[in-house]
């Protein structure tokens, strides 16, 4: 049965509704960052750039990157967000547009956020570099799929209990990196911390940053970073993470969140310059996706 039109949304030239894109303005290696202006810090390292388009948050934009076709998409700030850009990329990929039924012979795309992020442990430093090994989605969109199979009850339960969670919140889900991806980045001579993420779905109170208003549960960051479950600890805080790891696995792509630390919340630090750590980040990243 085709997809109806009110399910899988086009634009009048065919494009995906959201993103603005047709199949061909797509690479298979793609970078997240959730900035629009992040993107042309990538693509200017590029040697050729094909392709650009910019609809709401979602600025896109297509080259070459010594010799490799990728693609740079922001992504705005979320999870919900997330459930978009990946939606659609996989139709883009995975369904054929004009008959509307999906592929016979699916396409694995692999998908790296370069990211910021909040440490929650005092020795990741503000300026360090962090490989998500989980994403913790405790923002709720994972729960609108059936994620049994990719998920880690074990590690899951113990961090309610521990935790005290509060049952009014959704229920945390735990999905793992694509190990395979994550080989491209490895290397002896740079520092890459790893650690859970928590995908939060919001900044102040949802991350534990209290200005005016009181939190519901005011031990609760405390009660994230205590958290041990056999060699794993929650690192970070951030809004994308599970989301890229849940719906990565749920469609058959790879996935691997880079984050860069721009504040520790144990000591209350923020960097100095976030734009040379994210740079970093950038340049580092780059030299491993094409390798
Ligand atoms: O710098 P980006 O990639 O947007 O990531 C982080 O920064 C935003 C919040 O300031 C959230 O999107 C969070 O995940
Ligand atoms: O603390 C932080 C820093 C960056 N992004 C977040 O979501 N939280």
């Amino acid at each position: 049965m085709p997809i109806k039109e009110s399910e899988l949304i086009l634009n009048p030239d065919g494009s995906v509704y959201h993103l603005n894109l047709k199949p061909e303005n797509i690479a298979q290696t793609i970078i997240f960052v959730g900035d629009p202006d992040r993107v042309s810090k990538i693509t200017e390292h590029f040697d050729s750039i094909e392709f650009s388009t910019h609809k709401r948050e979602f600025k896109t934009e297509t080259g070459l990157y010594k010799g490799k076709r990728l693609s740079v998409i922001s992504t705005g700030i979320g999870a919900d967000n997330i459930d978009i850009v990946i939606n659609e990329l996989d139709a883009l990929v995975n369904i054929n547009l004009e008959t509307r039924k999906i592929n016979n012979d699916l396409v694995s795309l692999d998908i790296v956020r370069i990211g910021t992020s909040g440490s929650l442990q005092s020795d990741i430093p503000v300026n360090s570099f962090l490989m998500s090994s989980h994403g913790m989605d405790i923002n709720g969109m994972l729960h609108a799929y059936q994620t049994e199979h990719i998920s880690h009850p074990d590690i899951e339960d113990a961090f309610v209990a521990h935790s005290d969670w509060d049952k009014n919140k959704s229920t945390p889900v735990i999905v793992e990196k694509s190990n395979e991806l994550a080989e491209k980045f490895k290397d002896e001579n740079v520092k890459l911390h790893q650690g859970i993420t928590v995908t939060a779905n919001g900044f102040y109170g949802p991350q534990g940053r209290v200005l005016r208003l009181p939190l519901r549960d005011s031990e609760l960051n405390n009660k994230i970073d205590s958290f041990k479950f056999n060699d794993f600890r929650i690192t970070n805080l951030e809004m994308e993470t599970s989301a890229i790891y849940g719906l990565s696995k749920l469609l058959g792509h790879r996935a691997v969140s880079l984050n860069a630390i721009i504040a520790n919340r144990a000591n209350g630090t923020f960097s100095e310059n976030p734009e040379k750590i994210v740079n970093s980040l950038i340049q580092f990243s780059l030299d491993k996706i094409i390798v």
